[in-house]
């Protein structure tokens, strides 16, 4: 005997539902509001009874004649008769649908008689019989037990917007004006206008029907987040973005959404979009007209899935354009931002390293030597009669002096070696893990070029520089920090200034 099944992951609510106060007391107050016809109230309340059975429902139903002929003709639709005999009994129809599908069938037929007088009750109602089919063809893939709850769950999703519409009907004009395209942002919009939303409302509406508990639970819960949720709940809830696509007017567009949402979920991999819109392509037409809806719109299926894969394949392109510019764009901003950096270490002039660059690398070098019991030297030079060239030819041969010995300087190093200009035309160089006596062959190999190579040429005539220079290695002292080993290198270079300038000392000897 089949069984109404319900998922025990959409629990049913424990106690009594209550809307938000004044929308309750409005509600309550509504003499509007949808009902079900009398036949419908008794197989409701058969559907409540723990023990009812095929025999029960037969018996609630066959009383309604015009609700027993649906019911047939539902059981020998298409939809369930496939190859099968034609059935004559309610007690049959009930038997060959299920006890789930035929309550939903019974609510939507008394549902469905309440009218459809305006164009989105007409869209809600071909939303619905979209969704339903959907919701079962889903759970047909993925919890088969439950496909004939979750039709009905889906088939009465929206049930509060019938509630809200006829408690409110002018407020509810503009807000359901295109129930389909809006319908992800209509909860906050009721919740804002109403102060509850209609998946609550239908809850509502369904407990005081006596609608079955998991069913009044199936409708609390149809709206919702797709992720981290059981699959059945996830079957539900998907089947509205599914009939909103279907009535969509640019069903391709929308089928494009709906497939980039697909992908993104967990288990939903085996789902054949082809198979889904071929599904409900072929059950839309008889479904409709049993539920008494008007026939919503058929797809040349082919052609949308076509087309879908046209826009999707655009919209890849597009986005991988977008992205290929956007990683231009970054790399562009990184290679400003280095050369930024780059600068704001560089003394403008030589392009060497300026002050501060110099002295936090001396610092974590000065660190690192204490910790790993390391060497190194500093040099500090120190151009000589500088002031008497400036006075001569003029600051900016001056500037092209600094310049071109910068340059000297910097080709007279090792790698890993570092120079920079510490002051106006003083330069300090870094020598890691070199002792004096390294230190010592390079100054002197430099101030062998200053001898022998012209700086810079004025009007023809070779111009030479002298440099004064101090040396200072912490193999030769107690130093507590940068600033008294640069102090030892500087009073070395004074030292050679006094004793006539042009030459180099080294601190400690
Ligand atoms: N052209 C130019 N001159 C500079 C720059 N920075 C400092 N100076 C000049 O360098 C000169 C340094 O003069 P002093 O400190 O008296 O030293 P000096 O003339 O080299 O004499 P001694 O160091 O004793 O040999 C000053 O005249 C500064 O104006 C610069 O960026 N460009």
């Amino acid at each position: 005997m089949p069984e109404v099944n319900s998922p025990s992951e959409i629990s049913e609510p424990t106690r009594l539902l209550s809307l938000p106060e004044p929308l309750q007391a409005q509600l309550d107050e509504g003499t509007n509001l949808p009902s079900m016809p009398a036949a419908v109230g008794r197989v409701l309340a058969v559907a409540r009874h723990p023990d009812a059975g095929l025999v029960d429902f037969a018996r609630a139903i066959e009383n309604d004649p015009a609700l027993t002929l649906r019911l047939l003709s539902l059981a020998n639709s298409a939809f369930y008769s496939r190859h099968q005999t034609p059935l004559r009994t309610c007690h049959e129809a009930v038997s060959r649908i299920g006890l789930d599908a035929t309550l939903a069938a019974v609510m939507s037929f008394g549902l469905s008689r309440t009218g459809h007088q305006s164009r989105h009750l007409m869209l809600l109602w071909q939303r619905a019989t979209v969704a339903a089919l959907a919701a079962r063809y889903l759970a047909q893939q993925l919890c088969p037990l439950h496909s004939g709850t979750l039709f009905t769950m889906a088939l009465l999703q929206d049930i509060g917007i019938l509630a809200l519409d006829a408690m409110a009907p002018k407020k509810t004009e503009r807000l359901y004006a295109d129930v389909i395209s809006c319908h992800s942002t209509l909860e906050e919009k009721e919740r804002v206008s109403f102060g509850s939303d209609h998946a609550a409302v239908g809850a509502w509406l369904a407990q005081r029907w006596g609608v079955p508990g998991h069913l009044v639970s199936g409708i609390q819960q149809s709206h919702g987040p797709l992720t981290s949720i059981p699959v059945e709940l996830l079957c539900l809830r998907l089947s509205g973005p599914i009939a909103d696509a279907w009535l969509s007017p640019s069903p391709a567009k929308s089928l494009v959404n709906l497939m980039h949402r697909l992908k993104l979920i967990d288990g939903m991999e085996s789902i054949s979009v082809n198979q889904l819109l071929n599904d409900i392509h072929h059950q839309l037409p008889a479904m409709a007209s049993l539920l008494d809806v008007t026939a919503p719109p058929l797809h040349d299926n082919e052609a949308m899935l076509q087309e879908a894969q046209q826009h999707l394949f655009k919209q890849t392109l597009t986005l991988s354009a977008r992205l290929d510019k956007q990683q231009n764009e970054m790399e562009a901003l990184r290679q400003r931002q280095d050369d930024l950096e780059a600068r704001s270490r560089q003394d403008v002039l030589t392009g060497l390293a300026n002050r501060q660059w110099l002295e936090e690398q001396l610092q974590q070098r000065f660190a690192l030597c204490q910790i790993e019991s390391r060497t190194m030297s500093i040099v500090f030079i120190d151009i000589d009669h500088f002031k008497h060239l400036n006075d001569e030819y003029g600051h900016q041969v001056g500037d092209k002096v600094l310049e071109r010995f910068g340059a000297v300087l910097k080709s007279s190093i090792r790698e890993g070696d570092l120079a920079g200009r510490y002051g106006g035309e003083e330069f300090l160089i870094i020598l890691p893990d070199e002792v004096a006596s390294d230190a010592l062959a390079m100054v002197e190999r430099f101030l062998q070029r200053l001898n022998n190579e012209a700086v810079i040429y004025v009007e023809g005539k070779p111009l030479y520089v002298t440099a004064s220079v101090g040396i200072a290695s912490l193999d030769d002292g107690q130093f507590d920090n940068i600033r008294e080993l640069i102090d030892a290198a500087d009073q070395c270079m004074y030292r050679v200034k006094h004793s006539g300038r042009s030459g180099v000392a080294v601190y400690g000897r």
